[in-house]
């Protein structure tokens, strides 16, 4: 049986005055590609903040089992040309528990695995500010990777990228998921993305959802957007 790493039971949460999230029930499994979909205003957010332990649900429960680590891609923001960091200093940021004010061996084999895996290693001394839109936002998924999480969080990490770019993000994204089974949760308002990547889809809408394989997912909304 696959390993469960984040349980939802009939999760509620209303901000005074205003529902956003009702009677929410599904499940991720290690291994699983999540997507997440719905309109602007839903709640995809608000139950990213929920997984990461910043709201408290008012009814019901999320569960994430114990140990389980967790990488958080933002939105894409650019970063100002000025900025002065590399892009191997910038993901290097990332560390938690770091003792030392350099790093060790070990962190900087770190470093160049990720960046390998993101495909920077040929621009990794070039400053971040310098990057194009799809390499800034390679570099904030090697920082995510960084601290080898069990589950990644993509909270409409594509948007504003061109589609060829969205596309390259999303295929290093894929690798990960196949090849290293890193769990991924993907938060997207691009119906068409949905549809090419995650295994799962968790669909929200007012006052329901729907939640299932993606082969459930009908065809009639494939070129659906919710912008
Ligand atoms: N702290 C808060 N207090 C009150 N209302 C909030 C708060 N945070 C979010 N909301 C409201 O809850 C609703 C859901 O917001 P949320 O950001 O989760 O939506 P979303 O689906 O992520 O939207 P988008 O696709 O636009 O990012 C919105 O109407 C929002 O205004």
């Amino acid at each position: 049986m696959s390993e469960t790493l984040i349980s939802v039971e009939n999760l509620s949460l209303s901000f005074p005055n205003h529902p956003v999230l009702s009677d929410l029930s599904f499940q991720v499994n290690r291994g699983d590609f999540l997507g997440v979909i719905g309109e602007n205003g839903i709640g995809k957010t608000t139950l990213v903040r929920v997984i990461l332990g910043q709201l408290r649900p008012s009814a019901g429960k999320l569960v994430i089992q114990e140990g389980v680590k967790i990488g958080y891609v933002p939105q894409f923001r650019n970063v100002d040309i000025e900025y002065p960091l590399s892009i191997k200093d910038f993901i290097a940021l990332n560390f938690t528990g770091i003792k030392l004010p350099w790093l060790s061996k070990k962190e900087r084999q770190r470093v160049k695995k990720v960046i390998q895996q993101v495909g920077l290693a040929k621009i990794a001394d070039r400053p971040l500010g310098l990057a194009s839109g799809g390499e800034k936002q390679k570099a904030y998924l090697a920082q995510a990777l960084i601290n080898q999480p069990d589950l990644l969080i993509l909270d409409e990490s594509t948007a504003s990228l061109d589609p060829n770019t969205k596309k390259e993000l999303l295929d290093v994204v894929l690798r990960l998921n196949r090849e290293m089974g890193l769990t991924i949760f993907f938060v997207s308002h691009d119906m068409q993305m949905i549809h090419e990547y995650p295994d799962h889809y968790l669909w929200l809408q007012k006052g329901k959802y729907e939640f299932g394989s993606i082969k459930n997912l009908h065809n009639e909304n494939k070129e659906g957007q919710y912008v």
